[in-house]
């Protein structure tokens, strides 16, 4: 895959192999993310995601290739300029919330002050006000998982590298979760997360890549992604019969339950867009009583890459 450099990337990974042993995780890897971009890196479990983030911040040394961030290696001094949130969660448990999160704060280079009285509305925020002088132990996950997100955005970093931060989080939370990480993007940080979970994906990230087999099988905006992988598709219920035509092929048909009415998901040719189909449908004959298209989700996209296929049937 071909990858148009970006002018002054905040992160620039560029051949990068893995291996550990003579196993290659990450055969030829190259990928960048602009500043300011939230962008999505994803791939099936065991991919080589946590890897790449791991080699990316020098905690594993590459086998081959270079890992840039800032048009540098990436050196633990320069820390606080990134906030990293690991996918093995882990703060000193016996202590108070709230003596934890200010510790950090001020290893990240904030006054003591500044630390306590952030970490206080951030609490607030994330409807922990009355956990602030409890044991960090005493939380659920769910609870610590806030408490770990909190210290990783507190310094406000220009780059935020975020391992599956909305891991095992109820939807209302998981609902909280993204709109703090979407404040961080508004706030002109660069974000990288790696994420399971399709809907964040389509709702916070700008651009993606899909980690296959140690290499990027889809790199691009989700609308790219999307025009590559999707099947442009449009869904006709009409009355009658539906003619044979190679501008189209029927993926299903089933009646409506209406007395002649069907209903028909079908495959547009690449030679017509999807109004010209319904002229099209309209100029054979075909009654068509409603018309619309939709685009290959990024979930249908992300079963097709990794080999489950999902029936339409069942999608509809
Ligand atoms: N230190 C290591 N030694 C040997 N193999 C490793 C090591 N770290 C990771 N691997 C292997 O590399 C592969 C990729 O693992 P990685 O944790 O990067 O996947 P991932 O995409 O983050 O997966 P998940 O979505 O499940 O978190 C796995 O097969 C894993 O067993």
């Amino acid at each position: 895959m071909t990858i148009t450099p970006t002018l002054d990337p905040a992160v620039a990974v560029s051949g990068f192999r893995m291996a550990f042993g003579t196993r290659a995780v990450i055969e030829d890897l190259s990928f960048e993310v602009g500043r300011g971009e939230t962008f999505g890196f994803l791939g099936s479990n065991g991919s080589g995601k946590t890897t790449t983030i791991r080699a990316l911040l020098g905690i594993y040394q590459a086998t081959a290739g270079t890992l840039h961030i800032n048009g540098k290696p990436f050196r633990p001094e320069e820390g606080r300029t990134l906030g990293y949130l690991p996918e093995e969660r882990g703060l000193y448990k016996k202590d108070p919330v709230i003596d934890v999160m200010t510790y950090f704060g001020e290893l990240k280079g904030l006054s003591r002050k500044a630390a306590r009285s952030w970490s206080l509305d951030f609490l607030e925020r994330v409807n922990l006000a009355d956990k602030a002088k409890t044991r960090l132990d005493k939380l659920s996950g769910g609870q610590q998982q806030k408490v770990q997100l909190g210290v990783t955005i507190m310094s406000r970093p220009g780059l935020l590298i975020l391992d599956e931060p909305t891991k095992g989080f109820d939807p209302v939370n998981r609902r909280l979760l993204m709109d703090i990480i979407a404040e961080q993007k508004r706030d002109g940080a660069t974000v990288i997360m790696v994420t399971h979970q399709m809907d964040e994906v389509e709702h916070l990230c700008d651009r993606i890549l899909l980690l296959k087999d140690g290499k990027a099988e889809a790199y691009g905006t989700i609308a790219e992604v999307q025009d590559q992988y999707g099947t442009r598709t449009a869904t006709v219920v009409y009355t009658g019969t539906l003619p044979d035509d190679p501008a189209y092929t029927p993926l299903m048909i089933r009646p409506t339950g209406v007395p002649g009415e069907s209903y028909a998901h079908l495959a547009l040719a690449d030679s017509i867009d999807s109004a010209g189909l319904l002229r099209h449908l309209v100029s054979l004959g075909v009654p068509v009583n409603s018309f619309t298209t939709s685009k290959t989700s990024l979930e249908d996209i992300f079963l097709s890459v990794y080999g489950t296929s999902q029936t339409l049937e069942g999608a509809l």
